[in-house]
């Protein structure tokens, strides 16, 4: 039987599945039956954030799961209006508080927005006192990244970002690896942009080896040491996206797949001030 999922070792040591379960827009009055429904369908990893509204929910469905805490990767990332060092303290205990639980596997800053620089400052002293296992960033672009790098004690263990077949990121994702911060992909299929389930390309890869577009984009981004946390709703499509490490793409078809980088954003550029004037508008309290 193939294994169903593969462990990423993060720059402090810490264990990461690389395949877990995202959460952004399942409704809240839906999350907790939808990861209930992950977790019996083999997921370990969730991905949630404050601003998605569903921590209580996630938290619900892991404690009727009834999976021992230390078999599970929980992540949970921090908006903007929460940013300094207070703030952030307090915020992280809101978050544990809705999840149910006494520690966090991975605590993100969501975007590069706000004062952030006092936010990890905060997080750095959770980590500390072990109640965060490990703590990271998400959606920076390699010039704020390498900043908090050489300003800040604790390199972040991860940076998740938008990176799918049509976004390949992978100067980035380079450069992440040359100062230890492994690249998790949000957003593996676009959320179906650019048609990418019909996508000719990927379909006939799929075709050569029995297997569907998105088992295809998940393997392409595995085999390259991505860690990736696909959304469903609905279960057959958990099992099918956890049914990818019984097949490897060539080297052919990887290089087919790189041939679809557009270079571009499908989804926002946090260099255009509308969008960043748009995402801080977005109030969470
Ligand atoms: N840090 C950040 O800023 C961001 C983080 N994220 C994280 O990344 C996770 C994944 O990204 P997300 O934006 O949800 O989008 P995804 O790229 O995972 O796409 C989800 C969409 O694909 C559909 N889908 C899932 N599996 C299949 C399949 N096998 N065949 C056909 N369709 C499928 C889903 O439909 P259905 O549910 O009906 O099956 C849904 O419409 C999020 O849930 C969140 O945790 C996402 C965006 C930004
Ligand atoms: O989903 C996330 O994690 C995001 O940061 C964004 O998608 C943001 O929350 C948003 O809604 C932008 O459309």
């Amino acid at each position: 039987m193939a294994p169903q999922n593969r462990l990423i070792t993060l720059n402090n040591g810490v264990q990461m599945p690389i395949l877990g379960f995202g959460v952004f827009q399942v409704p809240e009055d839906q999350t907790e039956q939808v990861v209930t429904d992950a977790l019996a369908a083999g997921y370990r990893s969730i991905d949630t954030a404050a601003s998605y509204g569903n921590e209580e929910a996630v938290g619900r469905a892991i404690k009727g799961s009834g999976i021992p805490r230390e078999e599970l990767f929980i992540t949970t990332k921090m908006w903007i209006q929460h940013t300094g060092e207070d703030t952030a303290k307090r915020e992280f205990d809101n978050s544990l508080r809705r999840l149910g639980l006494d520690y966090l596997d991975l605590y993100l800053i969501h975007q590069p927005l706000g004062d952030y620089y006092s936010s990890w400052r905060a997080m750095q002293k959770l980590y500390g006192e072990s109640l965060i296992k490990a703590i990271g960033v998400s959606n920076f672009y390699p010039d704020r990244l390498v900043d908090l790098i050489r300003h800040n004690d604790v390199t972040p263990a991860v940076n998740q970002i938008e990176t799918h077949p049509f976004f390949q990121r992978q100067a980035d994702q380079q450069l992440m690896r040359e100062h230890g911060v492994q690249i998790e992909s949000w957003g593996p299929f676009a959320e179906g942009r650019n048609d990418l389930f019909t996508n000719p390309v990927l379909a006939e890869i799929g075709s050569a080896h029995g297997k569907s577009v998105a088992q295809v984009v998940l393997r392409w981004l595995t085999q390259r040491d991505v860690v990736v946390i696909p959304k469903s709703v609905r279960p057959d499509r958990m099992a099918e996206n956890l049914d990818i490490f019984d097949f490897d793409l060539t080297d052919d078809e990887m290089t087919r797949v790189a041939a679809l980088d557009t270079g571009a954003t499908v989804f926002f550029d946090h260099h255009d001030p509308a969008m960043v004037e748009w995402l801080g508008g977005r109030r969470v309290d």
